[in-house]
């Protein structure tokens, strides 16, 4: 049995996309680290899986799962790539399509240049939402900076759920920011219970920021989409950016466009890479082996 699959990325943030509409395969978390892993697997960010919709109003079910295993609600480059890839696969000929995830329904509509514009819903604040422990606030939507200790020192987090946990930090200088030391550290922080994605954020001008994101469950990353949005979000919400911000990360920059109170616009790249097939049985996990 091989399992086909493209390798795709969106500005560097890389991915395995698999259409599980028309073939079968586990989804074990042990399987997907194995397969993540960059010298002993395929390599990758995240692994996007293309599934039957299961209900009438959406093209596609959509889920992600970070190199570590775990099964996460949104991903901005993965879902420009999946606009991409449910087109190179020829199922479906719409250019705009809607697809469901595990937080909500993204709308990617791709151009012929396999740019993609999505509309990414509206940010979320309130601490239940994020998820983010805000004992002092019990549910009432958070300033745009709480003060968290980390570390033995404390910081200025504005929190934003953009279908998944962002924590957005202002510095001076991206490149010299703390990435290292302070995305872990706050990446599984008690106040963030199901972890959080850390983005670093250094405002250009009104119109175009820096950001480097420390991804849950992957580490640094070249891009991130959904960490772009919260950045801009943030800024704007913050009142030192205008709506439409120019994100650069490492890998290149995304357009973001965002009003408050209306839903964020991501529009991006997105690349193949190569396309090819594995055998599952190669990445065999012993007594945990579960069909999906
Ligand atoms: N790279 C993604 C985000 C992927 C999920 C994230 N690591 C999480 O755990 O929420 C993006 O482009 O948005």
């Amino acid at each position: 049995m091989r399992i086909q699959f493209s390798k795709m990325h969106g500005l560097g943030n890389d991915f395995m996309v698999i259409d599980l509409v028309t073939q079968r395969m586990p989804l074990h978390p042990e399987l997907i680290r194995r397969l993540a892993h960059r010298n002993f697997g395929i390599g990758f960010d995240q692994l996007l899986i293309v599934e039957a919709p299961e209900r009438p109003d959406v093209d596609f079910k959509y889920r992600i799962f970070n190199a570590d295993g775990s099964e996460v609600e949104q991903c901005g480059n993965g879902v420009r790539c999946f606009a991409r890839f449910v087109h190179e696969r020829h199922l479906t000929k719409k250019a705009k399509i809607r697809v469901e995830t595990n937080s909500g329904v993204v709308e990617p509509e791709i151009n012929s240049n396999a740019w993609v514009r999505v509309n990414m819903g509206e940010p979320r604040f309130l601490p239940d939402d994020i998820p983010f422990k805000a004992e002092m606030l019990p549910n009432k939507p958070l300033p745009d900076t709480y003060p968290v200790e980390v570390l033995g020192q404390t910081v200025a987090l504005d929190v934003v759920n953009m279908g998944n946990p962002h924590a957005v930090l202002l510095v001076d200088d991206v490149l010299k920011a703390p990435v290292e030391k302070l995305g872990p550290a706050l990446e599984s922080h008690e106040r963030f219970p199901q972890r959080v994605n850390v983005g670093f954020m250094q405002i250009v001008n009104r119109g175009e920021v820096r950001l480097r994101v420390f991804e849950r469950g992957v580490g640094e990353t070249l891009a991130c989409g959904t960490g772009a949005c919260a950045a801009a979000v943030s800024g704007i919400r913050r009142g030192l950016l205008d709506p439409e911000v120019r994100v650069y990360l490492a890998g290149g920059p995304l357009l973001i466009q965002w009003q408050p109170n209306e839903v964020v616009w991501m529009t991006g790249p997105t690349a193949t890479t190569f396309e090819g097939t594995f055998n599952p049985y190669d990445f065999y996990v012993p007594e945990q082996h579960e069909e999906q």
